[in-house]
Formats: C-alpha cells, sequence, structure tokens
C-alpha cells in the first residue's frame, strides 16, 4: 500500500510516501512557491498511490488546491483529518484545537503512555500542549514562531534589521543581529524549559521547522521528531488499533 501523507501549515506543506510502514521519500513545498507548478512536480515524483491524506491548518484554499491535484493525478480524493476530542487515547482541552497539534499528541501519546510529556511545535507559530499519562490534554499555549518574531520586529520598528539566518546561541547579543536573533530563540526556549521545570518529569516531544535550532537549549529529556505531525495522521488512520 503506496500512501501520500500531507502536513499543510502556514509556512510550508511538508510530504512523505510511505510505502508498507516505510517511508520512501519525503519533501515539502513553500507556501511562497506556486503551488499550481509544484504540485504536479510532487505528484510525478511519488508516482502512482492508494491513499493520501492531509493535516490542514492553512486554509480551505489550500486544500482546494490540493484536492483538485490529488484527484487529477492519483484519481482518489484527499482525507482530511479533523479533530476528534475523545480519540485513541488523547481527550482535547477544547474542540477547536488545531489538527496538527491534535495529531502531534495523538502520536506522542501512542509512542509512550508511562510519562507526563509537553507537546511542542516549532513552526510558523510555536505552540505547546500538556498532555498527561493518562492521554488528559491539560491545555497550551500558541505563540509566535521564531521566524515570525523577527518578521515582526523588522516590519514594525524603524531601526531593526530582518534576521535571515539562524541563531546559534542564547547568550546576550552585541550587535542588533545578535540581540534579535538570540534573543528570540532565548524566548522561546524559556517558555518549554519553564514548562518542564513547573511540571516535573515531564518529557518533551518537539516538532517544526525551528525544533531542530530549539532542541540544544532544553534543558530536560526531550525527543526531537520532525514528522509528529504525519506520525499521528497514519495513527489516527490506521484502521485497527488496540488501545
Ligand atoms: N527549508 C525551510 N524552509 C522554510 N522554513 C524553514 C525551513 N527549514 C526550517 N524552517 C523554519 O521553519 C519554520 C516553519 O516551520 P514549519 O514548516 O514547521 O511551519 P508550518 O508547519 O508551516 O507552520 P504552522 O504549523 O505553525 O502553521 C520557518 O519559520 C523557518 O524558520
Ligand atoms: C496554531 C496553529 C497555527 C499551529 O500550526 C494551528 O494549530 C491552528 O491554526 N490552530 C487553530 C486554533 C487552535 O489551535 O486553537
Amino acid at each position: 500500500m503506496r500512501i501520500l501523507e500531507l502536513d499543510a501549515g502556514n509556512s510550508r506543506l511538508k510530504w512523505r510516501l510511505l510505502n508498507g510502514d516505510t517511508v520512501a521519500s519525503h519533501g515539502y513545498l513553500a507556501n511562497s512557491d506556486n503551488w499550481l507548478q509544484g504540485l504536479p512536480l510532487l505528484m510525478g515524483q511519488v508516482e502512482q498511490v492508494d491513499c493520501a491524506r492531509a493535516s490542514i491548518v492553512s486554509g480551505r484554499e489550500r486544500f482546494e488546491l490540493l484536492n483538485a491535484a490529488i484527484d487529477r493525478h492519483f484519481n482518489i480524493s484527499l482525507q482530511q483529518a479533523s479533530v476528534k476530542p475523545d480519540w485513541r487515547g488523547v481527550r482535547v482541552a477544547y474542540p477547536g484545537i488545531g489538527v496538527d497539534r491534535w495529531l502531534a499528541m495523538l502520536a506522542a501519546n501512542h509512542q509512550d503512555r508511562q510519562t507526563d510529556k509537553i507537546v511542542v511545535s516549532c513552526g510558523t507559530a510555536i505552540t505547546l500542549d500538556m498532555l498527561n499519562r493518562d492521554g488528559e490534554h491539560l491545555g497550551g499555549y500558541i505563540v509566535p514562531g521564531i521566524g515570525l518574531m523577527k518578521k515582526m520586529l523588522h516590519a514594525n520598528t524603524a531601526q531593526l534589521p530582518m534576521v535571515e539566518m539562524a541563531a546559534s546561541s542564547v547568550s546576550p547579543g552585541k550587535n542588533s543581529m545578535d540581540c534579535i536573533n538570540n534573543g528570540v530563540l532565548a524566548m522561546a526556549a524559556a517558555m518549554v524549559n519553564e514548562q518542564q521545570t513547573t511540571h516535573k518529569d515531564c518529557v518533551v516531544y518537539l516538532t517544526g521547522g525551528d525544533g531542530a535550532l530549539l532542541k540544544p537549549y532544553i534543558n530536560g529529556e526531550c525527543f526531537y521528531h520532525p514528522e509528529l505531525v504525519m506520525d499521528g495522521l497514519s495513527f489516527a488512520f490506521e484502521e485497527a488499533v488496540l488501545g
């Protein structure tokens, strides 16, 4: 069985092709790219699939584009994940939660039911969700992501430059670029570290485009899973799951 999994965020569309249980290939398309050109290339690259499923938080229009491309290339319809408030061991704190956050929690809960967890996605937005070992979602936070914080500083001030490069330190800067770069990374790390200190024995499950950047600054136990949302998709759509 060849399955195309899609994680459509506000900056990028991540995809992977599963051949049975194996990830055969993966990649991404930026939202700023022309999808009318990019999607046919993506579909050509993965060849025929039996099933396509998606987590979409980037709006109806993106869904329509994806669905049309999948219909045209594979003659199948796109299965879109939607939040189920009490599903496969996870009970969400509120029904309007983003489907990507829900899927990341499903995946983390599936991997480990022995510990309390902090599920963090460091993407366009940074989301942090507290999930206890019984699968109860205790609530979370949504704040601007690292790229967005830098853009907002540049867009709303006269003197602050746009900092494109990635930070490599959280030390106080001695020029504007380092003050911004290290500062926003320090903020993101502080939010996670503060929760992990407050809630003893919590393990952090980290994902998102800036997850690898953030990981070295998390003080406690932290697992980085770049495909946590797509792992959640697999689990959410699995036919027969025990537990
Ligand atoms: N190759 C890349 N292209 C674009 N952004 C990247 C890349 N690698 C890392 N990033 C970083 O990842 C961030 C976007 O992360 P990600 O792709 O996880 O977001 P998203 O899933 O689209 O957003 P969200 O889920 O918050 O809506 C960007 O702000 C950028 O800093
Ligand atoms: C917070 C984001 C943007 C993170 O991708 C997404 O999960 C979303 O659009 N959520 C909907 C609102 C919510 O989660 O409360």
